[in-house]
């Protein structure tokens, strides 16, 4: 299992394979409204890379995130927990995930999860803190 606990273990991250992987799966974004492809993607604690882009709709409500399809694409290739985070806009720079989509992430962090962000490396407890997660469903 794969786990970096605190962002001075982030030289454990191969940062460079995700970004890489993140830009790759932006460049598969269906944004015909907003014209603002992202990607994002993840390394998983079983060591494999999980990608995703946002795929919009004419109901631009029912838009999905590229976080979205990374959490499906998590669960149809075996599963598992997120060991650490990168998102990215149509010109490759790093972008924070929405609020919708942190929520998403922490259903499925690992223990000590981490997200490149615009301001450096961080814990999903400084990007969503005081969360609600399943441990608060009685
Ligand atoms: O974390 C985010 C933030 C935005 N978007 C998408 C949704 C929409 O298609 C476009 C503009 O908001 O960017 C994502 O995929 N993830
Ligand atoms: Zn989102």
């Amino acid at each position: 299992m794969i786990v970096a606990s605190t962002p001075a273990e982030s030289e454990l991250i191969p940062w460079d394979q995700l970004t890489a992987a993140a830009t790759a799966a932006m460049r598969r974004a269906y944004v015909p409204y907003s014209k603002f492809p992202v990607g994002a993607a993840a390394l998983t604690d079983d060591g494999r890379i999980v990608s995703g882009c946002n795929v919009e709709n004419a109901s631009y409500g029912l838009t999905l995130c590229a976080e979205c399809s990374l959490v499906s694409q998590l669960h149809m290739t075996g599963g598992g927990k997120l060991v650490a985070f990168s998102c990215v806009d149509g010109d490759g720079n790093t972008l924070m995930p929405c609020g919708r989509c942190r929520q998403l992430l922490y259903e499925f962090r690992a223990p000590g999860m981490l997200l490149l962000t615009v301001s450096g490396i961080k814990t999903m407890d400084e990007v969503l803190p005081d969360a609600f997660g399943p441990e608060h469903l009685a």
